[in-house]
């Protein structure tokens, strides 16, 4: 019985045979918008899905089809779409599964363009958004009915870093008929694989460690088969467009080769990181999953092979002492995105967050004064001396 390659291998070799393209080593670049067919028969049969084949770019692309390929298999799904940023996967995502009149719960925290799209967008549409604290299963049990079509949340969530077990919020949505739709953008599936837990679908904004070199804006989605040709033919092709470009596929397709290496040292960072932060004396509280102070460690250990790389804490000083902090630093770079080489921060409650009112930040768990880092790959020691600097003339 062939070993079943692990995680790594997979990144590198699933789905492509050099011997199928010329012995190319790196997979083809299609910079093509649309493909010939051999002959009017074989294109009315294409458009008839009763052959299979590449019609046009805004459908698939062999490029894109090798990236969906391994997306599916690192996140042990059947397919993978891939799209033109993470705001395209989940809209994709949401305006197939819903119709007016549907309800989608979701947890009090989201990303605040995921945020402004649920409630300036698919609210505006006729869905219900119905947000429930997912820390805690039993709000869900709660929450669901007849009218729940689909049940979202991010774990860990962004900014605040807060988990929602996957595994008992699936078999609550599931005994409710409700499809699970997790954004695996924090971990990626090396850290956590959703569907293992139970999830439906898995989307990314691949823009952040897929990527991994802050140097593409792209989405991918995982599913079953018939899951991602509905989303794909659907929520893609008709509804928004939101394609990936070739080339794009080809920057993800590069920086998931290395995705393995990268969150190791990303989280060993990161644990350094933490633990300096929790002991300075300028520092309030911190949110990572790998402190011994985190409240769902629990959860984290189940369900997170490592705690990630992203952190968020409060600067003492509250929000001008933070600004000031972070104005006062040198080699981190001040910049929304996340899951760069180089380390970034930000404050969500005037950038990332801006969508959320003064209210909603408070009633979803986003302080004034919280600030988030992304901690990067740079050296630890030098990370360090950069945060130390600024926090100094807090202390
Ligand atoms: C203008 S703020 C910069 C972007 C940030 N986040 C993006 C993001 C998306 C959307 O993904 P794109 O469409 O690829 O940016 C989806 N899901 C999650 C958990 C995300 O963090 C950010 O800095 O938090």
């Amino acid at each position: 019985m062939k070993r079943s390659a692990g995680f790594a291998t997979r990144a590198i070799h699933h789905a492509y045979n050099p011997q199928d393209h010329d012995g190319a080593l790196t997979p083809p670049l299609h910079l093509t918008s649309t493909f010939t067919f051999e002959t009017a028969e074989a294109g009315g049969e294409m458009f008839a899905g009763e052959r299979q084949g590449h019609i046009y770019s805004r459908i698939s692309n062999p490029t894109c089809d090798l990236l969906e390929q391994r997306i599916a298999v690192l996140e042990g799904a059947e397919a993978g779409l891939a799209l033109s940023s993470g705001m395209g996967a989940i809209t994709a995502v949401l305006w197939t599964l819903l119709s007016p009149g549907d309800e989608v719960i979701v947890d009090k925290t989201l990303y605040g363009c995921t945020f402004a799209f649920m409630r300036h967008g698919l609210a505006k549409w006729g869905v219900t958004i119905t947000h429930v604290d997912m820390t805690d299963p039993e709000n869900l049990r709660a929450a669901v009915s007849e009218k729940t079509r689909v049940v979202y949340f991010e774990t860990p969530a962004n900014p605040n870093m807060r988990l929602v077990d996957i595994a008992a919020s699936a078999e609550i949505a599931h005994a409710a008929g409700a499809t699970v739709v997790v954004d695996n953008t924090y971990a990626t599936p090396y850290l956590t694989r959703p569907i293992e837990h139970g999830a439906d679908i898995v989307l990314h904004s691949a823009t952040k460690y897929l990527g991994g070199h802050g140097d593409v804006v792209a989405g991918l989605v995982a599913g079953t088969a018939e899951q991602i040709a509905e989303i794909r033919l659907v929520g893609m092709k008709d509804m928004t467009g939101a394609v990936m470009a070739p080339f794009n596929a080809m920057l993800i397709l590069r920086g998931i080769k290395t995705l393995n290496l990268r969150m190791d040292r990303h989280c060993a960072t990161a644990r350094i990181v933490a633990a300096y932060l929790e002991s300075h004396p300028a520092v309030g509280a911190v949110y990572f999953p790998g402190l011994d102070s985190f409240e769902q460690r629990a959860i984290a250990e189940r369900q997170m092979d490592q705690p990630g790389a992203m952190i968020a804490f409060e600067a003492k000083g509250g929000l001008a002492g933070g600004i000031a902090f972070m104005n006062r630093l040198e080699m981190i770079q001040r910049a929304v995105s996340l899951g760069d080489a180089e380390t970034l921060i930000q404050h969500p409650a005037s950038m990332t967050h801006s969508t959320y009112t003064p209210e909603e930040r408070a009633e979803h768990g986003i302080s004034d004064g919280l600030i988030r880092l992304s901690v990067g790959l740079e050296d630890a020691e030098d990370i360090i001396a950069d945060l130390e600097q600024a926090l100094a003339p807090a202390a």
